[in-house]
């Protein structure tokens, strides 16, 4: 790679794009490529070798596949929505949507359960999207407190519900591998917005909801 590509790479001199947040224009696959090739020289090893000549696009379509919420648009996945619910005003929940991510700081793995309930206000979502909606956020680079705040803000902006709550528990590679080497910690983050940060009794009735034993479902 020549001299300054990488600064290049990283020089942040456009607007973010509402999709992403990204800044400056996308780098191509070959100076990706060609990045992979620097942090294996960095690691101490020789990217021409046999075992690493793949290694780069190996590197790159797994990035494409942990980052592929970058190109996606959140809000745009809970447009469809479902009105003929015959009154049904009581709380939604979808619980255990496994997930994983990576960490900001470090690009180590994130694994974990989002757990989401609203209120409705009239109208349901697919509740397929709302696993999606985790998708998205999980698969950029956040932390875990922002991916948590995401879910709730975008569900409550888009649906305008009476209320939405999200619980998420994970374990961070970066503390599990890597720096204070401690296995066995969870981190738990939660965003109660509407009725849930407001009445006690709906609070209550969520927080018994996530802590009954799951539906295991069918075995096929
Ligand atoms: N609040 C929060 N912290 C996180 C998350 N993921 C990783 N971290 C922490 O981010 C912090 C980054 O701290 P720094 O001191 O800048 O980085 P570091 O020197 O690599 O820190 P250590 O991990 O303690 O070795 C660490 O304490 C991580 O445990 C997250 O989702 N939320
Ligand atoms: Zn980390």
């Amino acid at each position: 790679m020549a001299d300054g590509t990488l600064e290049k790479l990283t020089r942040s001199d456009e607007k973010p794009t509402r999709l992403n947040n990204r800044p400056g224009k996308k780098p191509t696959r070959t100076e990706a490529e060609a990045a992979v090739r620097v942090l294996l020289r960095w690691a101490g090893d020789d990217p021409a070798r046999e075992g690493l000549e793949g290694t780069p696009d190996r590197v790159v379509r797994a990035f494409e596949e942990w980052f592929a919420g970058y190109s996606e648009d959140p809000q745009a996945i809970l447009e469809r929505t479902f009105e003929e619910v015959e009154g049904y005003d009581e709380i939604v929940f979808l619980k255990d949507i496994r997930f994983e991510s990576h960490c900001e700081h470090h690009m180590a793995p994130i694994i974990g359960r989002a757990h989401i309930a609203y209120l409705p206000d009239r109208r349901v979502v697919g509740i397929s999207k709302l696993a999606r909606l985790v998708e998205v956020y999980a698969k950029r680079l956040t932390i875990q407190e922002k991916m948590t705040a995401q879910i709730a803000n975008t569900l409550n902006d888009v649906l305008q519900p009476r209320g939405v709550a999200v619980v998420i528990d994970a374990a961070h590679q970066c503390m599990t591998t890597r720096g204070v080497h401690k296995p066995g910690v969870s981190m738990m983050t939660s965003r109660m917005l509407g009725v849930f940060r407001d009445d006690a009794t709906t609070r209550r009735e969520f927080l018994a909801m996530l802590n009954s034993p799951s539906n295991p479902g069918p075995s096929v």
